[in-house]
């Protein structure tokens, strides 16, 4: 698998990872537990070396397991081969909760640090979640300075190997990098051919900031998604000439752009097939054509948590 070396961060990353996020909504059709780890130990097997998790997944235990199964299966021979990425969730974001909150993903993943921990949205919620939409009440600027101490100190202890952000703004890093320490190596953002995020992507490239696409299949067949990008007629025209999936030609673009990918499947053959997208490429024409495609964010802040004022701003900055 190919690699790509971050700014501030010790080791280096697999191009595609894999997702966890797989809980679909209502939680009573969630996977089960036994379900996330036996298609996380078929993903080890199919050669994922990359994997994303947060502290509000539920995944975060069942990637522990599937890790330590794949150990004791001699699937790979040291924990160091992985490159795990977990998330410290909007309600430990303060400065003294953070170290905690990474101590206690570290239990649930059974390990003894991660390769990337990232802030998971730029956030702070000052209550459990019991539904969604939330009450305005519970959402709460987040104190940047305060939380980036915090994570600096989960790379300093050892926690981590790096340190990044997701859902972060250009104007969100703009705040971050004249702050920061230790400037984050990530920001894991919603990305694909129909949500193009160019803006963003020039910002973090003259930042030395690597982006890592999230949703790039549009998050198709999920409850927070749709098939907006795997059904896309101009991607799967695309696909016919090649001989490859639309899917492909989704992930294939992103990985043109100098991006990497997590993409979530817990079926064995499109794991594989999602591998499957280094020995081809785009040509200028479809680049052409793709970079015209009209664009349309799937995931925001406001439609996630609810229409409130705050996050209606925060989904609109650029
Ligand atoms: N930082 C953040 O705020 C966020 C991070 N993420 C992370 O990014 C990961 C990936 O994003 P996600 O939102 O899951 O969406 P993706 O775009 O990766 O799509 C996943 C969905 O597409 C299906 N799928 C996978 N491969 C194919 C294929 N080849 N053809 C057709 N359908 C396919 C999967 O089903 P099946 O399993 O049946 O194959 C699943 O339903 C998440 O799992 C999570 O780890 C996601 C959202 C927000
Ligand atoms: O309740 C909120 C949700 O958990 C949500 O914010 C995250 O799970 C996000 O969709 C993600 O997948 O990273």
């Amino acid at each position: 698998m190919q690699q790509v070396t971050l700014n501030d961060c010790d080791k280096a990353m697999p191009v595609i990872g894999m997702g966890t996020a797989s809980s679909s909504r209502p939680a009573s059709t969630a996977d089960s537990s036994e379900t996330v780890k036996s298609a996380l130990l078929e993903a080890i097997k199919a050669g994922y070396r990359h994997f994303d998790t947060a502290f509000i997944y539920p995944s975060e235990k069942p990637l522990g397991e599937a890790i330590a199964k794949a150990l004791h299966l001699g699937l790979i021979k040291s924990r160091d081969e992985l490159f795990i990425t977990t998330k410290l969730w909007c309600t430990f974001a303060q400065r003294d909760q953070v170290v905690h909150a990474c101590k206690l993903s570290l239990q649930k993943l059974q390990l003894e640090y991660v390769d990337m921990y990232l802030v998971h949205q730029p956030l702070r919620i000052s209550e459990t979640i019991q539904k969604l939409p939330v009450p305005k009440e519970i959402i709460h600027q987040l104190d940047i300075k305060s939380v980036w101490e915090g994570m600096e100190e989960c790379k300093s202890l050892g926690l981590t190997k790096g340190i990044g952000v997701s859902n972060f703004s250009c104007k969100k890093l703009e705040k971050l990098l004249s702050i920061a320490k230790i400037p984050p190596a990530v920001n894991q953002v919603e990305m694909n051919p129909i949500w193009q995020q160019k803006q963003l992507r020039e910002f973090c490239n003259a930042k030395g900031i690597h982006i890592t696409a999230y949703s790039p299949l549009g998050a198709n067949n999920t409850s927070w998604g749709d098939n907006r990008v795997v059904e896309c007629d101009v991607l799967t025209e695309i696909a016919k000439s090649k001989g490859k999936t639309t899917a492909q030609v989704a992930l294939r673009w992103v990985y043109e752009q100098g991006v990497t990918v997590v993409t979530k499947s817990f079926n064995k053959e499109r794991m594989k097939e999602n591998l499957q997208i280094f020995d081809w490429s785009l040509s200028e024409q479809d680049l052409k054509i793709i970079s015209e495609l009209p664009q349309r964010r799937g995931f925001g802040m406001a439609s996630l948590y609810g229409p409130h004022d705050f996050l209606l701003q925060l989904d609109a900055e650029i």
